[in-house]
C-alpha cells in the first residue's frame, strides 16, 4: 500500500482578532507595545503528524475549534501551512464548503462546467458524466436556474454529485452533509461506501460518531490543534467520548 496523504509536522497560525478602538491603537503603538497587538496569534494546528495509506477511511474528531476543518483545508489545498508540509497523491475533490467553487450567477448546468473544471475534469468528461451529475442531484428542474436562488439543500446536492463524479483518488468531506435532508444524505452515505470499495482514500470531518463508526476504519482526534490519538475508529470514538 502506498501513502495518499502526507501530514509532516504540519503547524497553522491564526490571528487572534480583538475588537480595538483606534485610541487603543494609538497608545499601544506610542507605547511601544504595537507589535503585542501583532503578535496576538494562536496555534489551531501545532504539530500534526499523520500518514494516510491509500484506500483508508478516516475520520477526523475532535470538539468544536479543536482544528479539524483546519486540517481538511490543507490537505485539500485551499490553505497553506505555516509549518511542515503537506503531500497528496491523486486528484483531490470533495466538500469543504459549500458554494466553494460556484458561482451564484451562473446556473447550475454552467456551475457544473465550472466546477468540474475546478476539480480537474476535461470538458469532455463532463459532457459525459452530465446526466448522471445531474441525476444523482435530483435537481433537474432548476439546472438552468441561478444558483444564488438555490437552497443549501439543492447547492450540497449539487456540489456533492459533482465531487463524487470526478472519481477522485482522494475525497475530503466536512460536515456539510449535515445540510441535506434524510434520502439524500443515506445516498451520499451509500456512494462514500462504493468509493470506499472501489479503493479511494476519504476523510471526513463529522461529529456523527455513530456514522463514522459505519463509514470510517480508522479515527484521528484532535484537541486544541494537537493530535492526542490515531487508530482504530472504534478506540478514537471512545477516547473522544471518554
Ligand atoms: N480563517 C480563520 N481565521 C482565524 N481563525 C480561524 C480561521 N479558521 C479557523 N480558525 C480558528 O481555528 C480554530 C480551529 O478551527 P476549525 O474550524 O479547524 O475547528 P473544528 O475542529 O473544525 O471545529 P468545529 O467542530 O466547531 O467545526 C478555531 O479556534 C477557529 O476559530
Amino acid at each position: 500500500m502506498s501513502t495518499a496523504i502526507e501530514v509532516r509536522g504540519v503547524t497553522k497560525e491564526f490571528t487572534l482578532r480583538h475588537t480595538r478602538s483606534i485610541k487603543e491603537l494609538v497608545v499601544w503603538t506610542l507605547r511601544g507595545r504595537g507589535t503585542e497587538l501583532a503578535a496576538d496569534t494562536f496555534k489551531a494546528l501545532d504539530d500534526v503528524v499523520v500518514d494516510i495509506e491509500q484506500g483508508e477511511s478516516v475520520a477526523l474528531l475532535g470538539f468544536n475549534g479543536s482544528g479539524k476543518s483546519t486540517l481538511l483545508k490543507l490537505i485539500s489545498g485551499v490553505m497553506l501551512p505555516d509549518g511542515g508540509s503537506i503531500g497528496v497523491r491523486g486528484r483531490v475533490a470533495g466538500l469543504i464548503e459549500v458554494g466553494a467553487g460556484f458561482h451564484p450567477d451562473l446556473t447550475g448546468r454552467e456551475n457544473v462546467y465550472l466546477n468540474g473544471a475546478i476539480l480537474g475534469m476535461t470538458e469532455k468528461e463532463i459532457d459525459e458524466k452530465f446526466d448522471d451529475i445531474v441525476a444523482f442531484s435530483e435537481i433537474e428542474k432548476f439546472i438552468d436556474t441561478e444558483v444564488k436562488f438555490y437552497s443549501s439543500g439543492m447547492f450540497l446536492r449539487l456540489a456533492f454529485s459533482v465531487a463524487v463524479h470526478t472519481e477522485p483518488d482522494v475525497f475530503l468531506i466536512d460536515e456539510i452533509l449535515a445540510v441535506g435532508d434524510e434520502p439524500f444524505q443515506r445516498k451520499c452515505l451509500a456512494r462514500i461506501a462504493e468509493l470506499r470499495a472501489k479503493g479511494h482514500t476519504l476523510v471526513i470531518v463529522s461529529h456523527d460518531l455513530d456514522m463514522v463508526k459505519r463509514v470510517c476504519d480508522r479515527g484521528v482526534v484532535l484537541r486544541q490543534g494537537v493530535l492526542v490519538h490515531d487508530g482504530p475508529i472504534d478506540g478514537a470514538v471512545d477516547f473522544l467520548r471518554a
